[in-house]
């Protein structure tokens, strides 16, 4: 009895057949390549389909009448109704079923390229992956695509399904070729376990029973090679490790770390360090829903308590004291960027790894792979779908592991600070050696002590606004004033800076973010030195602003938002840089073909049009010093 009961959970269906083995695959392929019909097939065929849905899928197969009147197995599988419409697959559906010998997990993936997240996040769990290739096209971009992404994750075994056999006559001549591209091209990728299949899913030549049809094939068919293939898992010799998910306090008496084994084992009374602060302390109790433990395996969710008193937080990792993770800040990794507005080298971003989430900026793009050819290509910005490899720096040291040795510990994403959207998946490779080896120097003279001798509490006065705003003119009373009044001031401006400093910046986003991050960087030094620095920069993107204003202590840093409509910084045109970019002659101008986010709470609001340069100067000395 294979079929799942009605209303029962995923959870007991699974249970029932615990004693048989359980395979995570991924199907993956183009868009039309027939994966929703394959599977369709393979559920249908095992028997695996309720009355109803059969009825459902013979009324609904005459009425979209794709197959002459015959079951369309793909209308059985692409359930959602915005995927009919468009006769695509939208989403990632997992869907489960066992058979006499094994059970199985399957991530259904779309093929579509917009969707290559959803295709990361099937992938990232799989064992193995199912590629689909209409045997009239052979490999294609996506198929290059998936399987990069597939062997970035740790997939190692991939069946190739060369579909649509019965419309190239079952030709063997037409197999032979796509199977022997595909073994070179997955090979590349590291994925050395390949078995290609030639079939038909439409017609059932070769799913659940070896085709007779296809008589020069003499490997198994799908469901054979699904149900008898064995996965080699790396022998992991990690020691324990589990991310805390949650501490646990119901009331004074208990105080418990509750998360999933990520790797290794633990037994009662092991001495366990927690990571990144490096407290020690033994395992009091190994504490589930079911009672203690003596012992905790891999994949085992459970909660400890500790022999001390311990301050420990979500996103820390217990770890065994003997053998523990490393730790560090700066590393290389695989990054799948998957957002439409593209990566920036220098922009920050949180980075959420295990359950730990920390802001991180991408340091360098080492290079980037063309999936096609396997090229690596220089990149100064990373778009939709793209692939690099990259340097990485977080804002503080985390435990963790390359993530072909532990996925959980090595596996990340990045997350827009603003959107809040996913915007890329990555793999952590190792850690950067200079990670390690710069300390901070202790300095006996600090900044309290230089702001002291000035007689002055530094800030930072942070002008933003286009281009003729106006910052330069008021920045420059303010500081004229200030001086006059015996401040220690600097004034740091776009223009002069971009003649030293940041003479190997242009206009385009991720050299204006390069740009921002460093003028940022002297202003905190600067303030380190005791001085109130005046920033005139265009610093267009909310997001560096943000960066800037996190460098500083509260109430430092004063964004000032030098608010001139476009008609009138055009009408200006001081420099008449307008004209030449109303003309194309200057690419990537500010408020023309380049963006200005303006500013959503700033200290300070100057509109210019409605009050003199002298006035606005004033309110900001006077705002500085009140
Ligand atoms: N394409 C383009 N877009 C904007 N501005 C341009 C451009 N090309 C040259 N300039 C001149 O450079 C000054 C802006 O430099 P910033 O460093 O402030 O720009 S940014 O903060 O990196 O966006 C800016 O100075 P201000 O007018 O003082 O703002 C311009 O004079
Ligand atoms: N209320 C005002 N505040 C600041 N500048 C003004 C104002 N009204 C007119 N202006 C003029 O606008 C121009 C602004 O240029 P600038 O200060 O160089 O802008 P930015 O540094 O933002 O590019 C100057 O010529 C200035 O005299």
């Amino acid at each position: 009895m294979n079929r799942p009961d009605a209303g029962a959970s995923i959870d007991a269906y699974l249970q029932q057949h615990e004693s048989k083995s359980l395979l995570r695959l991924i199907t993956c392929g183009s868009v039309d390549d027939g994966k929703s019909t394959l599977l369709g097939r393979l559920l249908y065929d095992t028997k695996l389909l309720f009355d109803d849905q059969l009825a459902t899928l013979e009324g609904d197969s005459l009425r979209h009448g794709t197959q002459n009147g015959e079951l369309d197995f793909a209308l059985l599988v692409d359930g959602l109704s915005a995927e009919r419409e468009q006769g695509i697959t939208i989403d990632v559906a997992y869907r489960f079923f066992s058979t006499d010998r094994r059970k199985f997990i399957v991530a259904d993936c779309p093929g579509h390229e917009q969707y290559t997240r959803n295709m990361a996040t099937g992938a990232s769990t799989a064992e193995l992956a199912v590629v689909l290739v209409d045997a009239r096209k052979g490999l294609l971009t996506q198929t290059r695509r998936h399987t990069y992404i597939c062997g970035l994750l740790g997939i190692r075994h991939v069946l190739l399904a060369v579909n649509k056999m019965d419309l190239v006559d079952y030709a063997e001549d037409v197999f032979r070729p796509i199977e022997a591209a595909y073994r070179e091209l997955a090979g590349q990728m590291g994925i050395d376990q390949v078995t290609a299949i030639p079939l038909s899913a439409l017609r059932g030549e070769n799913i659940s029973s070896r085709s007779t049809l296809i008589d020069w094939y003499t490997g198994p068919c799908l469901l054979e090679q699904l149900e008898t293939v064995q996965i080699a898992h790396a022998a992991s010799d990690l020691g324990f490790r589990m991310p805390v998910q949650w501490v646990c306090r119901p009331d004074q008496s208990f105080r418990g770390y509750a998360g999933q084994v990520a790797a290794g084992t633990l037994t009662r009374g092991d001495e366990v360090v927690v990571l990144p602060s490096g407290v020690r302390s033994h395992v009091a109790r190994i504490v589930t829903a079911d009672g203690d433990l003596e012992r905790a395996r891999t994949g085992d969710a459970v909660t400890l308590t500790l022999a001390d008193e311990r301050d420990i937080s979500r996103g820390d990792i217990i770890a065994a004291a003997a053998k523990p993770p490393q730790v560090a800040d700066q590393f290389a990794a695989n990054l799948l960027w998957m957002d439409e507005s593209p990566l920036l080298p220098g922009r920050p971003y949180w980075l959420k790894i295990g359950t730990r989430t920390v802001t991180a900026q991408i340091t360098e793009i080492k290079h980037k792979v063309d999936v096609n050819t396997q090229e690596r290509q220089a990149a100064k910005r990373l778009l939709l779908n793209e692939v690099a490899y990259c340097n990485i720096s977080l804002d503080q040291s985390i435990a963790f592991e390359p993530y072909e040795r532990c996925h959980e510990l090595g596996g990340f994403i990045l997350i827009d600070r603003q959107s809040n959207a996913t915007v890329a998946a990555g793999t952590l490779a190792f850690a950067l050696r200079r990670a390690s080896n710069i300390h901070w120097q202790h300095l006996d003279v600090d900044r309290a002590a230089r702001a002291l001798v000035k007689g002055q509490t530094p800030a930072c006065l942070w002008f933003t606004g286009l281009s003729g705003s106006g910052k330069s003119t008021i920045a420059n009373l303010v500081e004229k004033r200030l001086h006059a009044m015996g401040y220690h001031t600097y004034m740091l401006d776009g223009d002069n800076v971009r003649h030293g400093l940041n003479r190997d910046l242009g206009f385009t986003d991720e050299d204006r973010v390069e740009n921002i991050r460093r003028v940022a960087e002297v202003a905190r030094l600067m303030t380190d030195a005791g001085l109130i620095v005046l920033v005139s920069f265009i610093s267009p993107f909310r997001s560096e602003r943000r960066m800037a204003r996190a460098l500083f202590d509260a109430g430092e840093f004063r964004e000032v938002f030098v608010d001139t409509p476009l008609a009138i910084c055009e009408q200006r045109d001081a420099k008449g840089l307008y004209a030449k970019a109303r003309a194309g002659n200057i690419k990537n101008f500010t408020g023309i073909d380049s963006p200005y986010e303006p500013p959503e709470a700033p200290e300070l609001h100057l509109q210019t049009t409605t009050a003199s340069a002298e006035v606005l100067a004033q309110r900001v000395v006077d705002s500085l010093l009140a």
